[in-house]
């Protein structure tokens, strides 16, 4: 890990053992729940998994392959779609006033892994589609049994388990997205950055060995970093699992910001996005029913535009939307989950 000095506090986020929950250990099941309860955020500790952690750092390589590719051979990716192909950096807002997001993207839709061939076309993405879809498999694996055990905590049984909503025979926007940060010298003008939001779909399987990634506290007062470890993924809850647990697993407002003046090297990351099945309806915390789709295509287009009211940004997830969401209007009843100590209280 290139660890820096920071000046901002880190974040203390719990770690929660992939090998404790996949073989079913009770405790780490509570520390689980306790975690999305608390702060929508953790560590999964992946050291157990050989596989995944040698696929991370072939994955890196792969990224670095591929971005570093001249942008008119990028670009013969581009397929205007959210869920799949290259997207050039500067496409969203950015974190601060008048500047737009600092980062590109390849992404690979479930949709093309279930097909078992990508859409994409490009001697550079046929070359590593196998690779990309291993480390889908194995991403999409450990979210999973992260549902299946936050579903059993939560006393949720047949069609109500948070796994029925993620079944492959109902089409879905899950997908995985590789993403570069330029460092400055390549960035446009007025580039920087990740704006702050909350994660649209279920959870989010996140690699990232460098800084810049923050996340607004439980008490939503201060932004802090969340530190990169080796071995370790950070997952965190989406704004459908926020909705479809009625609130009880908090998602997290976060954002990437430069550690220095300027990007002074570029920055990976890879995001596993785990989202519900297209049609299948959930209900916000104002009571309004969406379906995965409309409420992923109506984020999307806040992401895009420079006037996107902060709450969409961020899923209602900010100091006082909270409030709103959660107790004024009413649809919510926050009772920590069976079993949750009280420590544990918001
Ligand atoms: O790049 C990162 O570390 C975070 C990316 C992220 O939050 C996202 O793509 O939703
Ligand atoms: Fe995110």
């Amino acid at each position: 890990m290139a660890a820096k000095a920071k000046a901002s506090p880190l974040l203390t986020l719990p770690t929660i053992r992939l090998n404790h929950l996949r073989s079913g250990d009770a405790a780490e099941s509570k520390k689980l729940i306790g975690a999305c309860w608390n702060c929508g955020f953790f560590y999964l500790d992946l050291s157990s998994d050989d596989i995944l952690c040698r696929q991370w750092e072939e994955m890196l390589a792969s990224m670095k392959d591929y971005f570093g590719q001249p942008l008119d051979v990028k670009m013969q990716d581009a397929r205007q779609s959210d869920n799949y192909g290259y997207e050039p950096q500067g496409t969203q807002v950015g974190p601060w006033p008048e500047t737009v997001d600092g980062y590109e993207t390849l992404k690979i839709s479930r949709r093309e892994f279930l097909k078992g061939s990508t859409d994409l076309t490009t001697a550079s993405v046929l070359a590593k589609t196998e690779l990309f879809f291993n480390f889908s498999r194995k991403a999409h694996e450990a979210t999973m049994i992260i549902l299946q055990r936050l579903s059993d905590e939560m006393g949720l049984a047949g069609d109500d388990r948070f796994e029925a909503f993620h079944n492959d025979t109902i089409p879905s926007l899950t997908n995985l997205t590789l993403l570069r940060y330029p460092k400055h010298n390549e960035l446009k003008g007025s580039s920087v950055g990740h704006n702050k939001h909350t994660d649209i779909g279920s959870l989010t399987f996140l690699l990232a060995e460098q800084w810049g990634l923050q996340a607004l506290s439980p008490d939503q007062e201060t932004w802090g970093f969340v530190e990169p470890r080796s071995k370790h993924a950070v997952i965190n809850v989406g704004d459908s699992l926020r909705f479809s647990s009625m609130g009880q697993l908090l998602s997290a407002v976060h954002r990437v910001i430069l550690i220095h003046e300027k990007q002074d090297e570029d920055r990976y990351s890879i995001a596993y996005f785990l989202r519900r099945g297209n049609d299948t309806p959930f209900r916000d915390g104002t009571g309004t029913i969406w379906t995965a789709k409309e409420w992923h295509d109506f984020k999307f287009n806040a992401f895009r535009a420079p006037t996107s009211p902060m709450q969409v940004l961020t899923g209602m997830m900010e100091k006082n939307d909270l409030t709103t969401a959660r107790h004024a209007i009413g649809h919510w009843t926050l009772v920590p989950p069976p079993g949750l100590c009280q420590t544990t209280a918001r």
